[in-house]
């Protein structure tokens, strides 16, 4: 298990991390969520060596992170870091040896990825000579090829277009599946949801909100409907304990919050008074909402 114990870090007076806290258990897929300048970069830096906290530990496996447990950890920094003019499988079958791996191993693994990332063929260009998206897929190779115990990727899917995004997740969901813990930070919040096991929205430094995906949906007790009635629009302002959370879609149909207390058969009714009820379905809040709310309380 990785654990984030109350980090803190300033850049001058600028404050990075105030207090950030959070765990990653085997075989979890952790989605690292906030908006730009939140921390998640300062934090990864961190768990990698590459920063010193001011404050705060990073532990693994129940100790201290030490070199040796960096040694074994894939990471995918932020500014990158392959050699430009360095062949494919040339690079790889090196980081894998500079991590200790033996040659043999190191080739086999550095094809195996070639092969899962679906760039077997390109393996004897030079990294210059590739797509953005292609090299993004040599980056999380890179990350890969010493078979880590724990991955620390930065961004991993920016840039990918929808099949590369699936050819990733999908070696990703290998790794996972041997037990291994994966953190990686996205804008993209669809792919954090459809991807991840849990996740943290982090704001100025400090995590406001995280756990499993669907905990943090059902957190707060409102439940929402869409309902769809044809009905002159403003049927539903004014039900008691009822909130109209959105104007109506093209097909007339609204969202509504309904506090704790309101019984969904109540606002049925209303409906049935309103007009004739064509959709009347409760929908989860999805991560972009809970993201709205979190980093705006
Ligand atoms: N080397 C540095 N010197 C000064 N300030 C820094 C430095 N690195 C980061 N910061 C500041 O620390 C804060 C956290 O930055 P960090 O890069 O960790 O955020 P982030 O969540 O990764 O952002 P993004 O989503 O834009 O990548 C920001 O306010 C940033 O400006």
């Amino acid at each position: 298990m990785l654990e984030i114990l109350e980090l803190r870090k300033r850049y001058g007076d600028k404050t990075a991390l105030d207090g950030l806290s959070f765990a990653v258990r085997p075989g979890e897929v952790f989605g690292f969520v906030g908006q730009n300048g939140a921390g998640k970069t300062t934090t990864m830096r961190i768990v990698l060596g590459v920063l010193a906290a001011d404050a705060g530990e990073v532990r693994w496996q129940g100790r201290p992170m030490d070199a040796a447990a960096r040694r074994r950890t894939g990471y995918m920094p932020e500014e990158r870091g392959l050699y430009p003019k360095m062949r494919v499988r040339d690079q790889l079958v090196y980081l894998a040896r500079l991590h200790g791996l033996p040659a043999d191993r190191a080739e086999a693994s550095t094809d195996a990825l070639l092969e899962q990332l679906g760039i077997a063929d390109r393996g004897a260009d030079k990294v210059e000579a590739l797509s953005l998206g292609n090299q993004q897929r040599v980056q999380l190779a890179a990350a890969l090829v010493h078979e880590p115990d724990l991955l620390v990727l930065d961004e991993p899917f920016s840039g990918l277009d929808p099949v590369g995004v699936d050819v990733l997740a999908a070696a990703l969901r290998a790794r996972v599946d041997t037990g291994v813990p994966v953190v990686f930070s996205s804008h993209q919040l669809e792919l954090v949801e459809r991807l991840c096991d849990s996740v943290g929205i982090i704001k100025d430094g400090r995590m406001v909100a995280a756990g499993g995906v669907d905990e943090l949906r059902s957190r707060g007790g409102v439940r929402r409907l869409r309902v769809a009635v044809d009905a002159p629009a403003g049927w539903a302002d004014g039900l008691p304990g009822v909130r109209v959370a959105t104007g109506a879609a093209p097909d007339g149909a609204v969202v509504l919050e309904l506090a704790p207390d309101v019984d969904d058969q109540a606002v049925l009714d209303a409906a049935r008074r309103a007009g004739r009820v064509r959709e009347f379905r409760p929908v989860a809040r999805s991560l972009v909402d809970l993201f709205r709310e979190a980093v705006a309380a």
